[in-house]
């Protein structure tokens, strides 16, 4: 078979060569990562061919030893990193070395500022990986065979990292690859066997294959053999005795492709009935494509420390998502696939057991360090908002870890449990409530809290999306219905006072006759109109039944093309209100008319709701504000 050998030379795509150079800028501080990157790959890459060898026997080629070697050579000013592991063939190379394939790249940089400490954070949050290689490298040579391919199949790779990269076929004896730096001017420093292997020992002391650099003899001469720097067994295998925090945190930025320390971790033996190990950690930040429904999940599967994939997502459910670690098993199959992992009971029992410890670690975290689990519901509070719906079984342990903004405090950040609801309760309260809305504000601002503000009641005040959907599955905490309290009628429990009750039946008497007559004003815009019980400021607000969906978000779904049914609300007026005791006043039937529409629009803006003819409401206020 003739082999393709030409050589080409293509762009970079351009979020690739923008990114480079951000983040050249950005990492400069702290430019040793470049090996932790580079030694993540081979290992991963060994990891992948050991997979794939289980099945097929010859991809190892006789050499069976997988090892990653780190080398320099003053003379040439470069640095080498080679593995012997999975490599690429030519298509692979181009595919993932010059593009980024990742959704949402492309906003991910526009918010990068060249602000080199803001962008660090940043672009950890991505996963700086190969291209790392250029914050010391003016030149990068990365040559490249697939385990089984012929040794006339490999592939070289060069760039300077500054727009371009050339690809050609040459030969190369051995699988794997091996990555070339040359190095910049001004990084002497890492032509040095200690600095390179104290960055070694530092970075990827637990990569669980031996990292080996060229041994010397007494003299510091090369002696022609390979020394294992690193401790070379895999670190969830070890007693947590033994472990150091640091090394916690090091084998976390590899499996988690991640820059920055784990906020927690919880490792585990498991024996019994089924045989495992898990190390599952939780990032201190949320990664940029979090929402992207499509990204990879964090938990790697191995069995019997045989690397089996990464994502496995049947390992955690979504609203955990964010956790990142390894599961190891002693009693799956070693040649288990995607669809067995898919109903197995195995499975199921490991991923049972990892969600109640990653709940536990929140549950400990939460109850012993608030600060940090503060730290925590910043950043995934809004995933774990989805945890009562898809895990009804953890429920109620997952009520016990939410947060939420409270008219307590009337600040938008969410503190507040529901343990701390239910201890503030007033006496005769038998509901937590609570109200949604699109914004802290509007929420803040509803007129359905007036008559909670004037009894002191706690009303959480819920606004992200997902609350919506939180609500629907989530309908006690500790015995306590959640009651929403902008929906259904208003049950107050025995709050009201018997003189509050009087003056609200006094109030109803004055205008009774007014409730017909806006409800025929009206027509067909609402259910029903009815004396409010919840308001003190507001003249009039929407009610919707209980099982309605607020309008702000029928809104949003009417705007995704979804189909709903029209509901018909219930429009609340305050009897005490002036402006409703002016409407009583009012005889001109057409004049009134318009008060009712005002009364029913303005009620429905306040609910951040759209109204259908916004600019007949402004006429009709114009209207009845120059009339005097
Ligand atoms: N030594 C290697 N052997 C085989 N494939 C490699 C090697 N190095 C990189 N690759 C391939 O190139 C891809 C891109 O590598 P890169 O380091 O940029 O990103 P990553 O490892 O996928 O993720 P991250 O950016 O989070 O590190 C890898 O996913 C892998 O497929």
């Amino acid at each position: 078979m003739s082999v393709d050998t030409h050589k080409e030379t293509r762009q970079f795509q351009t979020e690739v060569s923008q990114l480079l150079h951000l983040m050249i800028n950005a990492l400069y501080s702290n430019k040793e990562i470049f090996l932790r990157e580079l030694i993540s790959n081979a290992a991963d890459a060994c990891d992948k061919l050991r997979f794939e060898a289980l099945s097929d026997d010859a991809l190892m080629e006789g050499q069976g030893e997988l090892q990653i070697q780190v080398s320099f050579d003053k003379e040439a000013r470069t640095i080498t990193v080679r593995d012997n592991g999975i490599g690429m063939n030519r298509e692979e190379v181009i595919q993932n070395i010059g593009t980024i394939a990742r959704s949402g790249t492309r906003e991910f940089i526009s918010q990068l500022t060249g602000d080199q400490k803001k962008d660090a954070h940043l672009i950890g949050q991505f996963g700086v990986g190969f291209y790392s290689a250029f914050i010391v490298a003016d030149r990068v040579t990365l040559t490249t065979r697939r385990a089984g391919m012929t040794p006339e199949h490999g592939v070289r790779w060069v760039s300077d990292g500054s727009g371009e990269f050339s690809v050609e076929t040459v030969e190369k004896a051995e699988r794997g690859t091996e990555v070339v730096l040359h190095l910049k001017a001004d990084e002497d420093e890492f032509l040095d066997q200690w600095r390179l292997r104290h960055i070694i020992t530092r970075y990827s002391d637990h990569i669980p294959l031996p990292i080996a650099m060229p041994g010397t003899d007494d003299k510091g001469e090369p002696n022609g053999e390979w020394d294992t720097v690193n401790r070379a067994n895999a670190l969830w295998t070890r007693p947590r005795s033994e472990i150091t925090d640091d090394e916690y945190k090091a084998f976390y930025k590899h499996v988690g492709h991640d820059f920055e320390d784990p906020l927690a971790w919880t490792h585990n033996r498991v024996e019994g009935r089924q045989e495992y190990t898990s190390l599952l950690y939780i990032p201190t930040r949320a990664p940029f494509d979090l929402w992207d429904r499509d990204r990879r999940h964090g938990i790697k599967l191995y069995v019997q420390r045989v690397f089996i994939m990464d994502d496995a997502e049947h390992l955690m459910p979504t609203y955990l998502r964010f956790v990142r670690g390894v599961v190891d098993s002693s009693d799956l199959p070693l040649n288990i696939s995607r669809e067995i992992l898919q109903s197995n009971k195995l499975i199921d029992g490991m991923r049972a057991g990892s969600v109640k410890k990653v709940l536990g670690l929140l549950e400990d975290m939460a109850a012993n360090e608030p600060e940090k689990y503060q730290t925590f519901w910043d950043a995934f509070g809004r995933v774990m908002k989805e945890g009562p719906g898809e895990d009804y079984a953890n429920r109620e342990q997952i009520a016990r870890l939410l947060r939420f903004a409270s008219t307590h405090t009337g600040e938008s950040a969410q503190t507040v449990s529901l343990a701390d609801y239910v201890a503030r309760m007033k006496e005769g309260q038998q509901h937590i409530y609570y109200i949604t809305a699109d914004s802290h504000t509007a929420a803040l601002h509803s007129p359905h809290l007036e008559v909670f503000r004037k009894r002191g009641i706690e009303v959480l005040l819920l606004s992200d999306r997902v609350d919506e959907w939180l609500v629907s599955h989530l309908h006690e905490f500790d015995g306590k219905s959640l009651k929403s309290v902008a929906k259904g009628e208003l049950d107050l429990g025995d709050t009201e006072t018997e003189e509050e009750k009087q003056a609200q039946q006094a109030a109803e008497e004055k205008v009774k006759d007014l409730l017909p007559r806006i409800k025929a004003a009206l027509e067909e815009r609402v259910e029903d109109v009815r004396f409010s019980h919840r308001l003190t400021d507001s003249p009039a607000c929407i009610v919707l039944s209980e099982h309605d969906m607020a309008l702000y978000m029928q809104q949003l779904l009417k705007q995704a093309g979804q189909n709903l049914p029209d509901t018909r609300p219930v429009l609340e007026v305050n009897p005490a209100h002036r402006l409703i005791e002016r409407m009583g006043e009012e005889t001109d039937d057409a004049r009134f008319a318009d008060w009712a529409s005002l009364l029913m629009d303005q009620a429905i803006l306040a609910e951040g709701g759209q109204l259908e003819d916004p600019a007949g409401f402004v006429r009709r206020l114009n209207a009845l504000i120059t009339s005097g």
